[in-house]
């Protein structure tokens, strides 16, 4: 053997070693879809070579196979399976060599209730899920303790920002000394898009509509109108940042009304004109003053808030187009001005993107 061949000769066979890890994607609408798609776009590339998908499950049905479903047919085999879905499944379906992931492309409570479980018993959990660490307290407290228990990974990467790197920046600064000054910001990528697109003369609900359809909203439209999704996202900021706020402690002003809140989910369509009269006041008021309105989410001095501010045009957070958020962060080494992050906030394709991004960190933990 030459030496050339002599050197390279580990690294291939250490290269031919690596186990592939095994994935368990819950969630095949919006987000989970994406991910089949990214995935299959993969297939017999060294990044596909990596990850075995495993088993594959939506609210209704579930398909498993221990060799590995390919992505491209899993819509297929989940139509035809006759394994009805169960969490009780995953744990048996992700059984075998190499590391275990969960994705979570759910916007499912059921689910978020068992990372904490999944984390604890040695399976790394990845989630476009905003439930497990952007509800109480005490759940993102077990998640980090399961997280710990079991030496397992928990990527939240696409929780906030949908894949931006937001969570990492304010991680990696804390790492390298800093201390969080505050942090605001448009956190919604649907709401970014309404407000960027409204003009006072199309109705708000037709715009709500073509968001949802465009895959931007949450399922149900109105955890975004009402600022429950960036209550959510903020908690995930500020505990990250060391701020461990309770849900009560964010002061949240919704844009649902009252007629609206009280529907169930099918009534939700046919009322959301709800919105439009009192949307067209506050555009017309802000227009006037030559402002703009933006869905805005603030942390400062332990106190947060998330609501509706017209701001000035060349205000640093009006800026943006399409589904972008905007996000100022303040820290020791940022105190005059601060670091900004700007970049699509919602989105099928970015999320799928976010999510397998901390997959392929996790399965390169050894
Ligand atoms: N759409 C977006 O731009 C972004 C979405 N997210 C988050 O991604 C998650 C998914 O969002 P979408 O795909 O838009 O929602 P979706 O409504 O299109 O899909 C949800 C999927 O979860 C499945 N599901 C529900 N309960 C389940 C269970 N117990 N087991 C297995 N599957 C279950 C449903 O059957 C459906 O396939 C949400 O938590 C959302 O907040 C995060 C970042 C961006
Ligand atoms: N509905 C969310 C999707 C991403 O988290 C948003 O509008 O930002």
């Amino acid at each position: 053997m030459s030496a050339l061949a002599a050197a390279v000769e580990p690294a291939r066979s250490a290269a031919a070693a690596v186990v592939p890890a095994r994935i368990a994607l819950l969630g095949t609408g919006t987000v989970g879809s994406a991910v089949l798609t990214r995935l299959s776009a993969w297939s017999g590339l060294p990044l596909g070579k990596r990850l075995s998908l495993v088993h594959v499950a939506n609210s209704r049905q579930a398909a498993s196979d221990r060799s590995g479903l390919a992505p491209d047919e899993a819509g297929q085999r989940l139509m035809l399976a006759p394994q009805s879905s169960s969490l009780d499944a995953i744990e048996a379906a992700l059984r075998g060599v190499g590391p275990r992931i969960v994705i979570d492309a759910t916007a499912s409570e059921a689910v978020a209730e068992r990372h904490a479980h999944w984390l604890a018993q040695g399976i790394h959990v990845v989630t476009a899920c905003k439930i497990g660490q952007g509800t109480s307290l005490s759940r993102w407290r077990s998640i980090r303790v399961a997280a710990a228990a079991g030496d397992t990974g928990y990527g939240d990467s696409a929780t906030v920002g949908a894949g931006l790197p937001l969570l990492r920046s304010l991680r990696e600064l804390q790492a390298g000394g800093d201390r969080i000054h505050a942090i605001a910001g448009v956190l919604s990528g649907s709401l970014a898009w309404l407000f960027n697109h409204y003009d006072g003369m199309r109705p708000f609900s037709a715009l709500v509509r073509q968001a949802r359809d465009a895959g931007y909203t949450e399922p149900d439209p109105r955890d975004d109108l009402s600022g429950e999704d960036v209550r959510r996202k903020l908690l995930i900021l500020a505990r990250a940042a060391g701020v461990e706020l309770e849900a009560a402690d964010v002061d949240v002003t919704s844009l649902v009304p009252a007629e609206l809140a009280i529907l169930s989910r099918d009534g939700v369509d046919a009322a959301l004109p709800a919105l439009d009269a009192p949307l067209r006041e506050r555009y017309a008021a802000a227009y006037k003053r030559g402002e703009r309105l933006r869905f805005i989410a603030r942390l400062q001095d332990g106190r947060a808030r998330v609501g509706l501010e017209s701001l000035p045009a060349d205000h640093p957070l009006a800026g943006g187009a399409g589904t972008d958020n905007r996000v100022a962060i303040w820290s020791d080494r940022y105190r005059e001005q601060p670091l900004l992050i700007q970049g699509p906030g919602a989105g099928a394709e970015v999320t799928a993107a976010g999510l397998l991004d901390d997959v392929l960190r996790i399965a390169g933990r050894r």
